[in-house]
């Protein structure tokens, strides 16, 4: 792996490794772009299969984040970490604290969140060691962003239904939901709630158990959760699941989930343009978590934090108006949207303002 080359690539300012023996701690942190504020996105930890693996997941998460904070309006870059192990078995208290410190010693230039296999109580052991990190228990804070993340999906994917069936409502529709973790528990609650038909699957039969029994979902065996009969197909798991073996078996007209990095590749976005499916990019659909961590760092409320998450259904009514007048598949719209916003304040920042820090307030 040439690591210059890939940071190169798509622009990367910083990668950063974090080692602590004691605690066992390996983690990558991965800072995008800070074109528009400190870089905010979560912590993931997984067990990667190799270093590589990790470092790629890193940097392609960190991206989107810069995507998704800027199309999502919010001051902020893109950045996220990975911390290489298993969840369940190799956490330790020390390890988030070694983390948080490592946090700290960015300065601010990165804070952090939860994302898959992190905790609320993960993010307090790293607020004992730093302010730069969302999402604790504490009182002034936004806590687990995932139900409000949900909220947000559950709207989007009502206005890709406008787009793909003329009408909003989700009364009726077939919804196939792929992961029914934190996220999609709480997505498959509004959509129930609606009167959606749920199909579900998951890895964890624990979370197929609990959305049989709440929602009366029907359960499906992980892989052949892309052969069922549905109209929107919501991954709401792990990455890349539209790639060429799946495209050739869904039978949805609208794709919407909460998983990041959806899309294998950027051409497999390209064909579900041409196959006439609704495609929900995935960075603005699942803004809310995002958005709603993001409050806190103006003092949380969460009327505010809701009403700006509501928002997601008017930034993807925009996608698709761009998509259809330009003709260009949804998710690059989507990118010339926060393409812009970035380069407008990069424009911004050549120009010389005397209220800034600059080389003549030295002499004062
Ligand atoms: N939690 C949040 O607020 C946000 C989450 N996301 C993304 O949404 C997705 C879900 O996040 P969470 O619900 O927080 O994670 P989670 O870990 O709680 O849920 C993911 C679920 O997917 C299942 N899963 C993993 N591989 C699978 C497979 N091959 N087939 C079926 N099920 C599988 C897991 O067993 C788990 O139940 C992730 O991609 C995450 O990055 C994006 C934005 C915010
Ligand atoms: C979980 C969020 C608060 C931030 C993030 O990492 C994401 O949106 O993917």
């Amino acid at each position: 792996m040439k690591i210059f080359n890939d940071m190169e690539k798509y622009d990367y300012e910083q990668l950063v490794f974090c080692q602590d023996k004691h605690s066992g701690l390996k983690a990558i942190i991965a800072i995008h772009d800070t074109t528009l504020g400190p870089a905010l996105g979560g912590t993931r930890m997984w067990t990667y299969k190799t270093e590589e693996a990790a470092i790629e997941d890193a940097l392609r998460l960190a991206r989107g984040m810069t995507y998704k904070n800027a199309a999502a309006g919010l001051d902020l870059g893109g950045g996220k970490t990975v911390i290489i192990g298993n969840p369940k078995t190799d956490k330790n208290p020390e390890m988030f604290r070694a983390f948080g410190r490592f946090i700290q010693g960015l300065n601010g230039r990165y804070i952090t969140a939860e994302d898959v296999g992190t905790t609320e109580e993960d993010m307090d052991l790293i607020h004992l060691e730093t302010d730069y990190v969302t999402g604790t228990s504490g009182a002034n804070s936004s806590g687990n962003p995932s139900p409000v993340t949900a909220y947000g999906v559950y709207k989007g994917m009502k206005a890709a239904a406008k787009e793909a069936f003329g009408d909003d409502s989700l009364e009726g529709k077939t919804i196939a939901v792929q992961g029914v973790g934190n996220v999609a528990y709480n997505l498959c609650k509004h959509l129930n709630n609606e009167g959606a038909k749920l199909i579900v699957t998951d890895i964890n039969k624990e979370a197929v158990r609990l959305a049989v029994e709440s929602f009366g979902a029907e359960a499906v065996d992980p892989d052949d959760i892309y052969d069922v009969d549905c109209d929107i197909y919501a991954p709401c798991a792990l990455g890349a699941t539209i790639n060429d073996d799946t495209l050739k078996r869904l039978k949805a007209k609208v794709v919407a989930g909460s998983a990041n990095n959806q899309l294998k590749e950027a051409r497999h976005g390209d064909m579900l343009h041409e196959m006439g499916i609704v495609y929900a990019p995935d960075y603005v659909i699942n803004s809310g978590g995002v958005i709603n961590v993001a409050d806190e760092l103006q003092g949380y409320n969460e009327e505010r934090a809701l009403k700006k998450v509501e928002t997601i259904y008017h930034t993807l009514g925009r996608v698709f108006e761009i998509s259809k007048r330009d003709q260009i598949p949804s998710y690059i719209a989507a990118d010339r949207m926060a393409e812009e916003r970035i380069a407008m304040k990069k424009q911004s920042r050549s120009q010389f303002l005397l209220n800034e820090h600059h080389i003549l307030s030295r002499r004062s």
